[in-house]
This record gives C-alpha cells, sequence and structure tokens, in this order.
C-alpha cells in the first residue's frame, strides 16, 4: 500500500455511526471515522516496514481498505491504534519514554510473553497450551483495543486485570479527546455504559503525569518531551489544513454564540484569563504538541506552590453517598498499579474520620456537594486550596443542577472559580445518561421554563455548572433513552393489586430485584408486608443511618435472589451487579428517573427486565413517560398466570389485615409515648383520658395481641402450601407426548423470555380487538347513517 500526502480541499466530516457499532468484532479499533470528498494528491510514497504492519492490523483491514484513493474518490480518516504501530522509530523512542513517566509496569508485553511460554512449553500439557494460547490473543487483542487511548501503562494492568479487554463506545470516544486534547468532555451515553472510566481514567492519567512532572522538577532534571503521540506524517499537512479551519469555525461559532437572559439569574462568577489560555497548545490535527517547557498549559499549578501546598488534584461530585463510594471504589480498582490516593468525602457518617482520611493528601476526592461544602466552611485546611483543583468532574450532572444539589453545588463552583486562582487551567468532565434528553412535558426540572432543544438544554448546563470554553460533546444516547437489552413491560392493576402482582413476580421469577417506590411510608409499608411474607426485603431511602443504608447494599449485592426496595436514591449510577429486575412499584414522576431507575438492570450489555406497576393513580406519569420516550406503542404487558393468582392474593390480603392490625396499635402507642415524655420535659399535667390515643385496657391489648398471633399463624399455613391449587384441573397441550403443566413457584422462570414470547401474541391479539372495535364501529355507522335515511323519508 503506497503512502499518499494530500492537500485538503474540504472539511474533513464526521461520518456518523451508531453507538453499538464497535460491539462488532470487525470494527472495534476504530475510534472516529471522518471523511474528505475534496482533495489535491501532494506526493506518493512507497512504504518501508509495512508488511508487517498491514499483518498485524488484519482486523481493521477492511477500514484500511477504504483509504485506497484508487479504489474510492473519498479518503476516510480512522483514528485507531493501529495508527500507533504505524509511527516510526523515534515515536517507539517517545513511547518508552513515557512508560518511564508513568511508571513501571508488570503487564507482560507480548514479545516477553512469547519468550516465556517458548521457554515453558516443555513442562506444559496441552491444555495449558491451549489455555495460553487463548490468552495471548485476547492479550493482543487487549492491546490493540486499548493502546491507542493513550491509557497509562499501570491503568493498562488494571483493566487487563478487570478482564475490561474492549474501551466501550463512550470510553473509546471520550478518553482520547481527554488525554490527547486535553478537552473539557461532555458524555451522555446510556446507563450502564462505562462512563466512570470515561472520566475516570483520563483524571488518573492527568494526576500520573504531574506528579512526573513534579517528581522531575524536584529532581531539577529537565522536563522530558511529552508522551503524546506524535501525528502521523503521512497526515499532517492534510491535518494541519483541516485544523485550521476547524479553529476558524469555532471561533466564528463562538461570536454566533449567544447565552439567552434567562440565565443571567444563574449566580454570575467571575472568571479569569482561562479561556484564552486554553488554546495556547499549538494542534496539529487532532493531536496537540505541547511546548516542553509550557508546564502551565498542561493545566498543571506552578510547580512552586504544588510542592508545598497540599490539596485535591482531582475533585469528582456525586449526587449520592453510595455512587460517591461506589465511583472511588472504581477508581481506586483502575488505579491500584498507580501510586493514587483517592478519598471521599460524604455526608452521614463521621466527619473527624474524613478530617483523618485528608490528612493524607489524597489526590483524588470523590465527595457529595453537601458534605465537602460543609469542611470547606470549616476552613479545613487541605481543602482551602480545593479552587486549585485541576481536574473537576460532575457525575450525573442534569441531577445535580436539580434542587437539592444546585445551591450547595453552585456555592461550591464559585468558590472553585475564584478569580485570583485562575492561573490554573482547569479540565472539566461532565456525565450523565441523560445529559441530553429533553422532553415537552412537565419537568421537575429547574430549568423548566425553558422549551429545550438538546442543545440548548446542554448550553444552558454548561451554563450553570460553569464550563468554561468549547467542550468536547460526545453524545451516544438514543431517542429512545433507555439500553437496548432492556426489556420494558407493565402490569395494569388497582392501587390494591399492587402488592399482589409484586408477590406474584418475585414468586414466579426469582432473581435479584430492586423495587422502586416514590415515598418513604410506601416503603415502610411494603417491607413489613414483604417482610411477613417471607421474601427478605432490604430497604434503602434517605431517612436511614449511613451505615444502615451501605449495609443493606452489601447484604443486597451478596445474594444472589436478594431484594432491594429503594427510593430514587438508588435511581442514579449504583452498579450493582447481576441486577435482574427493576420493577417500578409507582411509575416515576420525570422520563429522566425512570431511565435512570430502569438502568441499574441491563448493565454492561448483559440483559435486564424493567415493570411498571401501573395503578390508575399512575396513568398519567406512564403516559408522559412513553411520550417523552419517543415509543410508538404502549409497553406490553407482562404475562401472569391467572391460575396462580387467587392463592396469592390470599396470602397478601391476609398480610395486609396483620400489617394494618399492627401498625395502628404501634402507631399509637408511639404516639403517645411521644406526647407523654414531651409533656414531662414541659413540666405539663395532662388529662391521660383527653390527650392520649385510646389503646385499650389490659385485656383489650392482650387480645389484639392474640388476634394478630392468630392471623400470623394462619399465614404460615397459607406459606407452607403450594400456590397451585390443589382442586386444579385444566386441559393442556401435549407436545410429543409430554404433558405441558403450569410452572410451579420458585421454579426458575425467565421473565424476559416470558415478556419476549408473549409479545407477539399480544400484538396478534391486539390487533384483532382493534380489527373488531372497527368493525364494529363501520357497522354502528353504517346502521346510524340507514336510520336518518329512514327518518328523512
Ligand atoms: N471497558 C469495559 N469493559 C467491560 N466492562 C466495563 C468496561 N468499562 C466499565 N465496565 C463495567 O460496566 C459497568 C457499568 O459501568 P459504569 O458504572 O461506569 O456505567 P455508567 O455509564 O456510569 O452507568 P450509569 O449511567 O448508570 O451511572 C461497571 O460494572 C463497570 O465495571
Amino acid at each position: 500500500m503506497s503512502k499518499i500526502h494530500v492537500k485538503p480541499k474540504s472539511k474533513w466530516k464526521n461520518v456518523k455511526f451508531e453507538s453499538n457499532f464497535q460491539s462488532n468484532d470487525n470494527f472495534r479499533d476504530l475510534i472516529c471515522f471522518q471523511e474528505l470528498t475534496d482533495y489535491e494528491i501532494v506526493s506518493n510514497k512507497s512504504p518501508k516496514k509495512r508488511k508487517s504492519t498491514d499483518k498485524e492490523n488484519g482486523d481493521t483491514s477492511n477500514i484500511r481498505k477504504k483509504q485506497k484513493l484508487e479504489n474510492t474518490k473519498s479518503l476516510e480518516k480512522v483514528a485507531s491504534g493501529d495508527e500507533g504501530k504505524k509511527k516510526k522509530k523515534k515515536r517507539n523512542k517517545n513511547k518508552k519514554k513515557a512508560s518511564g513517566i508513568l511508571g513501571k509496569t508488570d503487564v507482560p508485553t507480548d514479545s516477553s510473553k512469547k519468550k516465556k511460554k517458548s521457554s515453558d512449553t516443555s513442562s506444559q500439557s496441552t491444555e495449558t497450551d491451549h489455555k495460553d494460547e487463548h490468552d495471548e490473543i485476547s492479550d493482543d487483542v487487549w492491546r490493540k483495543a486499548w493502546t491507542k487511548l493513550y491509557i497509562p501503562d499501570p491503568v493498562m494492568r488494571a483493566l487487563h486485570e478487570n478482564k475490561f479487554y474492549h474501551p466501550t463506545p463512550i470510553q473509546a470516544l471520550a478518553i482520547p479527546h481527554a488525554i490527547r486534547d486535553r478537552m473539557d468532555i461532555v458524555g451522555a451515553a446510556q446507563t450502564g455504559s462505562g462512563k466512570t472510566l470515561g472520566f475516570g481514567i483520563p483524571v488518573i492519567h492527568n494526576i500520573l503525569r504531574f506528579k512526573e512532572k513534579n517528581q522531575e522538577n524536584e529532581d531539577g532534571s529537565e522536563l522530558d518531551d511529552l508522551e503524546m503521540d506524535q501525528p502521523d506524517e503521512d497526515m499532517i499537512i492534510s491535518d494541519l489544513e483541516d485544523h485550521e479551519e476547524e479553529e476558524s469555525d469555532e471561533n466564528e461559532d463562538d461570536e454566533e454564540e449567544d447565552i439567552e437572559e434567562e440565565e443571567e439569574e444563574v449566580n454570575e462568577i467571575e472568571r479569569g484569563s482561562e479561556e484564552d489560555e486554553e488554546e495556547d497548545s499549538t494542534k496539529i490535527g487532532c493531536v496537540k504538541v505541547i511546548d516542553d517547557a509550557d508546564f502551565s498549559s498542561l493545566g498543571f499549578p506552578s510547580p512552586k506552590l504544588s510542592t508545598g501546598d497540599k490539596f485535591p488534584l482531582a475533585l469528582i461530585l456525586e449526587p449520592t453517598r453510595e455512587l460517591a463510594i461506589q465511583v472511588k471504589n472504581h477508581l481506586v480498582a483502575a488505579a491500584k498499579y498507580c501510586d493514587i490516593k483517592i478519598a471521599t468525602v460524604v455526608g452521614g457518617m463521621s466527619i473527624e474520620k474524613q478530617k483523618r482520611v485528608l490528612k493524607k493528601n489524597p489526590e483524588i476526592l470523590v465527595a457529595t456537594p453537601g458534605r465537602l461544602w460543609e469542611l470547606i466552611e470549616q476552613e479545613y485546611e487541605y481543602l482551602s486550596n480545593v479552587k486549585l483543583v485541576q481536574n473537576l468532574v460532575i457525575d450525573e450532572a442534569d441531577r445535580m443542577i436539580e434542587k437539592g444539589h444546585f445551591e450547595e453545588l453552585t456555592k461550591l463552583l464559585n468558590y472553585i472559580y475564584k478569580k485570583e486562582d485562575t492561573s490554573v487551567r482547569r479540565q472539566s468532565f461532565v456525565f450523565s445518561a441523560t445529559l441530553t434528553m429533553v422532553h415537552s412535558g412537565p419537568q421537575r426540572h429547574i430549568l423548566k421554563k425553558t422549551k429545550l432543544t438538546e442543545e440548548k438544554k446542554l448550553e444552558l448546563l454548561m451554563k450553570r455548572i460553569k464550563l468554561r470554553g468549547k467542550p468536547k460533546v460526545i453524545d451516544l444516547t438514543k431517542k429512545t433513552g433507555t439500553v437496548e437489552t432492556l426489556t420494558e413491560a407493565r402490569i395494569n392493576c388497582t392501587l390494591d393489586e399492587k402488592d399482589v402482582y409484586l408477590y406474584y413476580f418475585l414468586l414466579q421469577h426469582p432473581g435479584r430485584t430492586l423495587v422502586f417506590a416514590n415515598s418513604k411510608d410506601c416503603i415502610r409499608r411494603m417491607i413489613s408486608v414483604l417482610t411477613l411474607l417471607k421474601t427478605n426485603p432490604l430497604p434503602l431511602h434517605a431517612d436511614m443511618h449511613q451505615r444502615q443504608r451501605l449495609k443493606n447494599l452489601d447484604r443486597f449485592t451478596a445474594n444472589p435472589r436478594g431484594l432491594l426496595i429503594a427510593s430514587d436514591v438508588a435511581a442514579r449510577g449504583l452498579d450493582i451487579p447481576d441486577v435482574q429486575h427493576v420493577i417500578h412499584y409507582q411509575v416515576p414522576g420525570t422520563v429522566e428517573n425512570y431511565v435512570h431507575r430502569s438502568g441499574r438492570t441491563a448493565r454492561a450489555m448483559k440483559e435486564g427486565l424493567s415493570v411498571m406497576l401501573v395503578g390508575p393513580d399512575d396513568v398519567k406519569n406512564y403516559r408522559k413517560i412513553i411520550h417523552n420516550l419517543n415509543k410508538s406503542e404502549d409497553l406490553p404487558l407482562f404475562p401472569i398466570d391467572q391460575k396462580i393468582l387467587p392463592s396469592v392474593k390470599k396470602r397478601v390480603s391476609l398480610t395486609r389485615q396483620i400489617d394494618t392490625a399492627s401498625y395502628r396499635f404501634q402507631k399509637k402507642k408511639r404516639e403517645n409515648e411521644w406526647f407523654e415524655k414531651a409533656a414531662k420535659e414541659m413540666d405539663m399535667e395532662f388529662d391521660e383520658d383527653l390527650l392520649l390515643n385510646d389503646l385499650g385496657d389490659s385485656s383489650e391489648q392482650a387480645q389484639h395481641k392474640q388476634y394478630v398471633k392468630h392471623l400470623k399463624a394462619e399465614l404460615d399455613i397459607l406459606l407452607r402450601q403450594s400456590i397451585v391449587p390443589k382442586t386444579f384441573s385444566g386441559k393442556y397441550i401435549t407436545r410429543t407426548g409430554k404433558l405441558l403443566l403450569p410452572e410451579q413457584p420458585g421454579t426458575k422462570t425467565d421473565a424476559i423470555s416470558k415478556v419476549k414470547t408473549d409479545k407477539p401474541m399480544q400484538d396478534k391479539m391486539n390487533k384483532a380487538i382493534q380489527k373488531k372495535a372497527l368493525k364494529m364501529a363501520t357497522v354502528k355507522h353504517k346502521t346510524f347513517k340507514k336510520k336518518k335515511k329512514s327518518k328523512r323519508k
């Protein structure tokens, strides 16, 4: 294949591809795909060491073929890891230096592995040989997939250990722009698509670089060449011109940017001249070549300041405590082979303990805004310089600008962006699965007055979170909002029937299940009912002690048949492995909440099921969600085996009797106790007969206790009986002589395939109903016309 120097006459244009495109093995090395349709060929060069490279790049040969100018009129620019392999010896030398920058790693290279293998062969069995061969293949694939993303070697090692063999699409697109181009990133991708590492890896990379540079500075050694990939010489001419064009376009865009007046209600923060500094470094194509001496352009504070003062280099803001802890753990795993300390600062836990952790000067701080602000207000030393933070991540950003977080976030951001600290060029990351979701319905959102477009929503969001400059916006979300591997269904029922259907589902489809409710009262009642029904539910809501919240999450995670009843505090971000089902006991008020709640299942390309229990009160929200998710039809009905429903109903109704009886009694008792205590504290005398709830005399109370005990005993008997009625009889089709009986409860029934197999039947039925309705309407219309005609006569 010959090398061609081209001079572009038009702009490189992005070629759109679906986010799941990269899951296709043939295209997994692809990061971006651009085409150039008008160009002039400057020169043709023969390849020097091309053969072996092409062989290595076999799986991307299809894409490369497209680059042959002889065959096609257009030219595609493919930023793939294979570029790295094409580059010259000089670059390899740079790379060696770079791995020095990032610390030595034990990740074996392909060749070292091969050597090891050949020396060991005599002592290995054939089976082991096969295993090694397999490992080597995945090792090769893994390296190819990640190396082009500029991942630090120690992180590569951790990724391999975690068996993260390919970057997810959001990672593949966000990481190079963040690391290579040092751009601010606004990332929107479906739930469970790996956004955490999308910002986590660049943050770790930045800190490693900072520490390395700092070390060199302290040692007085010269600043090394940066490890950034040098541009492929083949591309330089075209890229240079292309980029010049891009920059002028950007400037034009900037001038056009005119943010509307209504945004002025947000406190303006004073900003310095960072924006001007942003384009300091020279860009060649999409690769920035940064002047060695220009330390600050990398976003690092001045070395003088960094050696003495301690402050977090990265701040990651999360809306909930559980999420902050999870993200911290995720990053700890990714930074396992890096010398980086990561800490959490979250509410509900000992502030003193957190201060002790901060004394160790963690480089990364994962925090919820409330507790962080509390510590800043206390003028806690380590946080007094938080304004110098180099990497700022606002995860679940659309949630962070909603009521309840926005006020604290604004205070924090105002503090961080103080004018006097503008010497620092900060890199910001803004992520969420619903960042670009726009809809016409009323929103709880703080931006509710505006009729939003996707662009407008992003613009306002960026303004609110005070994002400077022009970030790289990567939006991989679909119009349908939810992830492809999610199966959705609904159960139409009355309010009273919700417990019945929920219990039915849990019996028939065991598996890790997360149930969402809209209020704490509802969670309390469900916990009581489901505990009596021996389904071992665990609650999770904001009013619980933090320790208990975390304990329940752990217990839920550990039990493959775990049942968690949660408020929306668990709706966002939580990455609990293998949640099979999400049930919306009450339909959420916003489409965003529906997407996030449902996103607790079907993560990382796994399948999952979301079922909404739609009662009369939920219909409005249900309709809104369907509309805002651009669904053309209703969700399918979840198939219910009507034959076993009566026994389920019997159990549930008895349980509710017990719950009501004991709850009412306990409630009255608690109120009395509270009143007596309060009166005592105030030295008040009161008339017990008039003011306290009547609990009855001691014999009545004993009677009540007995009644509840009796009900519980009755329930115990019911729970031991089979759910399939004994008197049951029915006609069953036999297939190849085998009698197919109804499913027994407890037998593992795959709820997802049930929905999927039932859907065509439902569609058929719906069509038949519609056809019948149409027929009837036509008949009615004809009779009406006839009658009218005869009347006239
Ligand atoms: N490259 C990868 N290969 C395989 N698994 C990955 C990869 N990156 C992340 N994961 C796993 O995918 C899961 C989801 O990742 P993550 O929690 O970052 O998703 P998310 O996009 O932030 O989801 P949400 O929007 O719900 O917060 C995690 O279990 C994570 O460990």
